[in-house]
This record gives C-alpha cells, sequence and structure tokens, in this order.
C-alpha cells in the first residue's frame, strides 16, 4: 500500500485511469516520453518496491538501430515498427501470464502508444520542458543517446491526449523515488 502524500499529488497532472480499468487485468505500466527525461530511473525505483516484471525498451532495438541513434541520426517511423513490435510481444506475454509490468519505452507518437496499447495498459508520461530534459541529459554519461538528439525527439512527441488512459508526470520536483511512488499513488499499485 502506498501512502501517497500532498507533494506526491503536485508531481501528477493528469490521470484518465477510469475507476474499474484493473479489475480483470494487472496493471501493464508504459513510462513514456523523450530521451532523458527519467523513464529508467523511475522504474528502478518501481521495480524495487513492487518486484514487477521490467522490460527496457532499448534493448529491444536491433544493434542497426543503437548505432544510428549513436552516430547522431534519428530513427525513422520505419526503424521503429519492428522494434514496438517485438516490445508487444513482450507486453502479451505479461498478460498472458497475468503479470504487473513495468516498460520503459520513449513512445513518443500515437501510433506506436497504438501498437503497444492493450487493456491494463497505462502510459505513464514523464513531461518536462526541454531546458528541464537537457538538464538531465547533460548530467548523463555512457549513454548511447546523446544531448544532441533531444530536439528530434522533442520535434516527433505527441503528448498523450483525454481519450488515451494515461498519467502525467511533472518531472523536476522531486527525486526518483517520490516520483515512483507518485505514480504508485496514481496506479494504486
Ligand atoms: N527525479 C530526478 N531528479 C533528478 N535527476 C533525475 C531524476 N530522474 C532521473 N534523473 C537523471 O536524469 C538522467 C536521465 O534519466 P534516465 O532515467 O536515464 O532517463 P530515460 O530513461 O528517460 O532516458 C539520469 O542521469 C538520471 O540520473
Ligand atoms: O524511438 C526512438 O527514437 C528511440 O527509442 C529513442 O527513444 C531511444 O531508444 C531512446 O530515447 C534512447 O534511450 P532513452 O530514452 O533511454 O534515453
Amino acid at each position: 500500500m502506498t501512502i501517497a502524500t500532498e507533494a506526491h499529488a503536485n508531481i501528477i497532472t493528469a490521470n484518465t485511469i477510469p475507476a474499474d480499468y484493473f479489475a480483470n487485468t494487472k496493471p501493464i505500466i508504459v513510462l513514456m516520453g523523450v530521451c532523458g527525461c527519467g523513464k529508467s530511473t523511475v522504474a528502478a525505483h518501481l521495480t524495487d518496491r513492487y518486484g514487477l516484471k521490467y522490460a527496457e525498451a532499448d534493448d529491444f532495438h536491433p544493434q542497426a538501430n543503437i548505432d544510428k541513434m549513436a552516430s547522431g541520426i534519428p530513427l525513422t517511423d520505419e526503424d521503429r515498427w519492428p522494434w514496438l513490435d517485438t516490445l508487444a510481444a513482450w507486453i502479451d506475454e505479461r498478460i498472458a501470464a497475468g503479470e504487473a509490468a513495468v516498460v520503459t519505452c520513449s513512445a513518443l507518437k500515437k501510433v506506436y502508444r497504438d501498437k503497444l496499447r492493450r487493456p491494463g495498459v497505462v502510459f505513464v508520461y514523464m513531461q518536462g520542458t526541454f531546458d528541464e530534459v537537457m538538464e538531465r541529459l547533460s548530467h548523463r554519461e555512457g549513454h548511447f543517446m546523446k544531448p544532441s538528439m533531444l530536439q528530434s525527439q522533442f520535434d516527433i512527441l505527441e503528448e498523450p491526449g483525454d481519450d488515451e488512459v494515461h498519467v502525467n508526470v511533472h518531472i523536476g520536483l522531486a527525486d526518483p523515488d517520490q516520483e515512483a511512488m507518485a505514480v504508485a499513488g496514481a496506479l494504486n499499485l
């Protein structure tokens, strides 16, 4: 059980999860947003606390995609479709096994999220300004995705709409554990 505090409430700026959404399904939490917004960090806190299965979408990219991004070239839709399909297959396995899970995936466009959308899937959108995310990215070391790629991610970002089951997390207000607790509170984990 999560004790949500007032501080946690400020971090969550939208929540469109229907009251009975998890009545028959376990939550599949897709942490989404541009590179460097904090998806993997929050995922680590959530999986530690709740023992959830975890998929990092970067691990599902073919090497060619990683090499392309590492050389400073954004992926195209064609690069992304098969990658999203393998991730969707992983989600289907969790649903078939009745397992709750966390997935970290940029899922920047609605059509990408449509590939992952299933009953029980909730998108947790980590929302920040370019400057807020750049501040985080500029301190991250040892990652193939360089800060110079951030603009290309914002260029194609489509924020989740009210017709999508999602929670918005306002980044930059709290440390990662508090962000994870806020997410857990919003999802009633
Ligand atoms: N709540 C936070 N406060 C401050 N820094 C954070 C927070 N969450 C993540 N970071 C830092 O921001 C950087 C990017 O986070 P990361 O989890 O790698 O993002 P993503 O998985 O979305 O690319 C990392 O250096 C991480 O330590
Ligand atoms: O669709 C894409 O362009 C890629 O998925 C891209 O989003 C990349 O994989 C990550 O952004 C880099 O990894 P982090 O998001 O973990 O920084």
